[in-house]
């Protein structure tokens, strides 16, 4: 992090506005697609400026340790989560820090990373709203909320893929973690910025990737985009509702269905591109996601816009926007 950031290649030092880094929290349940969400939204503003930080490190024990102790990952006691905290405000003060590695391929704690904040930050994890002091380090914050079938689904595929569980140890942990997941992880959704949801079309129970509806529930934490453009020409699939929240609060609801073809799909995301034109050359393959049962990368438009959407506060944040 240079003394004083420069929010976008190609811009000026002396255009640049804050001497921190912006953070970026992406917080949700396991397999919610928080790795996902951060690896687009940090090809889009530049892998090399961007420092992704999986809270998941944090984990206070080993795979075997906390099996014999009983305790879930989603709980905090299984988790450092003053370390976290510490680490959080280091970070947003643009200080490097000796961060734990915990190894999802086989549950295991390896040696600490002297990691260096980029321009950007993007902090990913199950518990990184948890404290007062951890929500004030954020510029934005995102909670990811899939359609709990869905989760499953995508819970199924990648730990078995990938973490060398199999379906019927991946269901049992399921259900075992779900009072864990609704005492410590969903109470943070309430802190969200925005809530970003992935939900099946109707009657379409196959749907897993590309064509996945998504809802954002836009809270007026943030000031958001004016969408009017993009309503105009695609009111069939795309809406802007006002809606009441879970928790009874007035928030404007964006529903982006998953037919979009790519033609219109690329038309809302040239529009998107146009509310932030300091950053149009940031314009990058969006909407990236692995499909851990075929084992290649596939691309989903509902995905590409939702990691703009944020993007553009990213942008507005660091240009000095939200004074906060
Ligand atoms: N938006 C998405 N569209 C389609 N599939 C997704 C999406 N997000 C995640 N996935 C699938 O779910 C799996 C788990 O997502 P991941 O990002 O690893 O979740 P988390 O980091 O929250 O545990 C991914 O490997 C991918 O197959
Ligand atoms: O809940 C999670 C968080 O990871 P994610 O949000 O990526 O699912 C994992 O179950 C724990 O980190 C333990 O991991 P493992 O079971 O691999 O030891």
């Amino acid at each position: 992090m240079s003394a004083t950031a420069v929010p976008f290649p190609g811009m000026t030092q002396s255009a640049a506005v804050l001497d921190r880094p912006i953070i970026l929290g992406i917080v949700g349940d396991s397999a919610a697609g928080k790795s996902t969400f951060a690896a687009g939204v940090a090809q889009i503003l530049g892998a090399e400026r961007v420092t992704v930080i999986s809270l998941d490190d944090y984990h206070r024990h080993d795979r075997a340790e906390r099996k014999a102790l009983g305790l879930s990952a989603l709980d905090p006691r299984a988790n450092h989560m003053d370390i976290m905290e510490q680490h959080l405000r280091l970070l947003r003060q643009g200080q490097p820090i000796l961060k734990p590695v915990y190894d999802h391929s086989d549950g295991s704690l390896k040696a600490p990373e002297y990691v260096r904040p980029g321009d950007y930050v993007i902090v990913e994890g199950l518990h990184g709203y948890t404290t007062r002091a951890m929500r004030d380090c954020y510029d934005v914050k995102v909670y990811l909320e899939p359609e709990e079938d869905l989760r499953v689904r995508w819970k199924i595929d990648r730990d078995t893929s990938q973490r060398g569980y199999d379906e019927s140890e991946v269901r049992e942990s399921l259900q075992t973690r779900a009072s864990d997941s609704d005492l410590y992880i969903l109470p943070q959704r309430t802190f969200a910025d925005m809530v970003v949801k992935f939900v099946r079309p109707e009657g379409r129970f196959d749907e897993t990737g590309p064509h996945l509806n998504v809802r954002h529930t836009l809270r007026p934490t943030l000031p958001h985009p004016d969408l009017s453009p993009i309503l105009e020409g695609s009111k069939d699939k795309v809406s802007l509702t006002l809606a009441r929240d879970i928790d009874g609060k007035p928030v404007d609801e964006l529903e982006i269905s998953g037919d979009l073809d790519d033609k219109r799909a690329k038309a809302i995301e040239d529009l998107l591109w146009n509310l932030i034109p300091e950053a149009s050359h940031l314009r990058a393959n969006l909407g990236q996601y692995m499909d851990d049962r075929e084992h290649r990368a596939k691309m989903s438009h509902p995905l590409a816009l939702s990691q703009l959407m944020i993007t553009y506060h990213l942008v507005k944040a660091a240009m000095g926007h939200y004074a906060i």
